[in-house]
C-alpha cells in the first residue's frame, strides 16, 4: 500500500478544482450564524454526491447536518464550519477596503475554507475506506453558528457526538502549526430592561428609563472588571438602546454580555455577579429586568496524544509553496497592516509553543507567506478567544491544526482577511489542512491502539473534571438579530 500521506495528497489534488469551487461559492454566499442555509446545503449536496448519507436539521438545528460514510466502529469525525460575519463585505483579491455589497456579510474568519477543507478531508478518508478499509465510519459534521452562536455546544447537548470516537478540525491562519493551547470558556447572556415611556420634557418624573438601567449596568460591570481574575474578560454590546428619540423616555433597552474565563466555573461565577449588577441597575431605575441565557461554550481541552499524531501528519505532508504573484499580493496586503497588527499576529504564533515558538515568530517578522511548520510543544497557555470546538473536546479526543491561508500579520475579522479568503493563497492552505486532517483520521482507522491512547487521555481528565454542557435545556440557537 502506498503511504497514507501520498494517498491523501493524491485524493485531494485530484479534486482540487471541485474543492476550491465550493470554498469560493461559500465565500460568495456569506451567511451569519444559524442562517447558513445556502452554505450548509452546498456542502450537504456535495457530500451526497460523494456517497455520504446526510442527516439534515441535525439535533433540530436547521443549518446543522451530519454526513456519514461506512459503518460500525470506529467513528471518526471531521468538523466543518461555514458561517460568516456581519458587516465585513469586501471584494476579493483587493489590497484596499472595498465592500462588495455595502453593509453585507463577509467571510472574515475563513470559515468558507474551514468547512470545505473538512469536506475534502472526509472525501479522502472515504476513498481510503473504500479501497483499503476494514470497517468504520467517517463523518463530516456540518457545524453552524461558530461566531457568537456556539453551534457545536448545542450539537453536543443534543447528543450528536455520543457515538463518536475522535474528531479533527483546523482553523485558517498565517502559518502551519498545531492548536496546542486551551481557549476561554464563555457565556453569552442578554439583559432586557423594561421601564415606562414618558414625554422627556413634560412628564419625565412619570417615566422610568430602561436606557438609564443599561447605562448603569454597563458602568457597574466596568467597575467589576477590576475585581475579577486577570484572564477573564467581560464584553458587552448594546443591542437595543430604546429608540432614536431623545424626547421619549426609553421604555425598553437591551444589553448583550459575553463573559469569558479560562474555566467554565469561573465564567459562571462572574455571570452570577453580573446578574446582581443587573438587579442593582433595575432597582436604581425602578425598571424590571429579564435575563435571557443566549449560549455558552467550554474551554478547549487539548488531547496531546491526538495532537502528536496530527503533528506527525503535518510534518510528513510539508507545507504549501508560494508563487511570485502570491508573494506580490501578500506584499500589498502587508502594506495595509500596522506594526501592531504584525506584532499581535507574531505573539499569537509564539503563544502556541515554548521558546522555540518565540524564535519561530521572531524569524518570520519579515516573511510575507510562511513556508515552514511552526514548532509544536504541549503547553498550558490559553488562546485569548473562544471556540465551540471546546465542548466537542470534552466529549471526544480532538486535535486541531492551523494552515497558512493569509499574509503574516493579517488579523481575524478584518477586510484584509475577507479579501484573501478567495485567492490561491487561501486555497493552498485549505487543501493542505484537508490532507492533514485526512491523514490524522486515517491513522486512527489503521491503529486502534493509537485511538485507545487518545481516549484514555481524555477519560483520565474527565475522571477528575466531569463535563456538563454549559447551555441549559430549553435554550435554543439564536441567529444574529
Ligand atoms: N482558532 C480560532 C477559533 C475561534 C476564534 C474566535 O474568534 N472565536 C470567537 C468565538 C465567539 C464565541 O464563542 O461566542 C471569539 O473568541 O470571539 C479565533 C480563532
Amino acid at each position: 500500500m502506498r503511504s497514507i500521506y501520498q494517498f491523501v495528497d493524491d485524493a485531494i489534488e485530484a479534486k482540487r478544482g471541485e474543492f476550491t469551487a465550493i470554498a469560493d461559492d461559500i465565500w460568495d454566499h456569506p451567511e451569519t450564524r444559524f442562517e447558513e442555509r445556502w452554505s450548509a446545503e452546498r456542502l450537504a449536496c456535495a457530500l451526497e454526491a460523494e456517497g455520504f448519507s446526510v442527516e439534515r436539521n441535525a439535533g433540530n438545528i436547521e443549518t446543522a447536518f451530519v454526513a456519514s460514510f461506512g459503518s460500525g466502529k470506529p467513528v471518526i469525525a471531521l468538523l466543518g464550519e461555514y458561517d460568516a460575519l456581519a458587516g465585513l463585505s469586501q471584494c476579493s483579491g483587493e489590497a484596499s477596503p472595498e465592500p462588495l455589497v455595502e453593509d453585507a456579510n463577509g467571510h472574515g474568519c475563513g470559515h468558507n475554507l474551514l468547512g470545505t477543507a473538512a469536506f475534502a478531508g472526509a472525501v479522502a478518508v472515504k476513498n481510503w475506506l473504500e479501497q483499503y478499509g476494514s470497517g468504520g465510519t467517517v463523518r463530516f459534521y456540518g457545524c453552524p453558528g461558530e461566531e457568537g452562536g456556539s453551534g457545536k455546544t448545542f450539537m453536543v447537548r443534543e447528543g450528536l457526538f455520543d457515538d463518536v470516537d475522535a474528531a479533527v478540525t483546523w482553523h485558517p491562519e498565517a502559518y502551519a502549526g498545531m492548536f496546542s493551547t486551551s481557549s476561554l470558556a464563555n457565556i453569552q447572556v442578554a439583559y432586557r430592561f423594561h421601564g415606562i415611556a414618558a414625554h422627556a420634557a413634560n412628564s419625565p418624573h412619570l417615566g422610568r428609563s430602561a436606557l438609564d438601567a443599561v447605562t448603569l449596568m454597563t458602568t457597574g460591570s466596568n467597575f467589576l472588571n477590576e475585581h475579577i481574575i486577570e484572564k477573564a474578560r467581560v464584553h458587552y454590546a448594546i443591542t437595543n438602546a430604546g429608540g432614536i428619540s431623545p424626547n421619549v423616555v426609553q421604555a425598553q433597552a437591551e444589553v448583550l454580555y459575553l463573559i469569558r474565563a479560562p474555566e467554565m466555573a469561573q465564567a459562571q461565577h462572574i455571570f452570577e455577579r453580573i446578574n446582581k449588577i443587573a438587579e442593582g441597575a433595575a432597582l436604581m431605575t425602578e425598571t424590571t429586568v429579564n435575563v435571557r441565557f443566549d449560549k455558552a461554550c467550554s474551554n478547549y481541552l487539548p488531547n496531546r496524544q491526538l495532537e502528536s499524531v496530527m503533528y506527525e501528519a503535518l510534518q510528513a505532508l510539508g507545507v504549501p509553496q508560494w508563487s511570485e504573484e502570491e508573494l506580490a499580493f501578500a506584499k500589498k496586503i502587508r502594506a495595509t497592516l500596522t506594526e501592531n497588527d504584525l506584532q499581535n499576529s507574531l505573539n499569537n504564533i509564539a503563544n502556541t509553543s515554548n521558546e522555540e515558538g518565540k524564535a519561530f515568530a521572531r524569524r518570520h517578522r519579515e516573511t510575507l507567506l510562511i513556508d515552514e511548520i511552526a514548532p509544536y510543544a504541549p503547553n498550558d497557555k490559553i488562546l485569548p478567544g473562544s471556540t465551540d470546538v471546546g465542548d466537542v473536546s470534552w466529549k471526544v479526543p480532538v486535535a486541531q491544526c492551523f494552515s497558512p491561508c493569509f499574509t503574516v500579520g493579517t488579523p481575524l475579522h478584518t477586510w484584509q482577511l475577507v479579501s484573501q479568503g478567495r485567492t490561491s493563497i487561501a486555497h493552498k492552505g485549505m487543501l493542505h489542512a484537508g490532507k492533514v486532517m485526512a491523514a490524522t483520521a486515517l491513522q486512527l482507522f489503521i491503529s486502534p491502539q493509537t485511538l485507545e491512547a487518545c481516549q484514555s487521555e481524555l477519560h483520565a481528565q474527565l475522571a477528575e473534571r466531569p463535563y456538563q454542557c454549559p447551555i441549559p435545556a430549553g435554550v435554543t440557537p439564536s441567529p444574529l438579530k
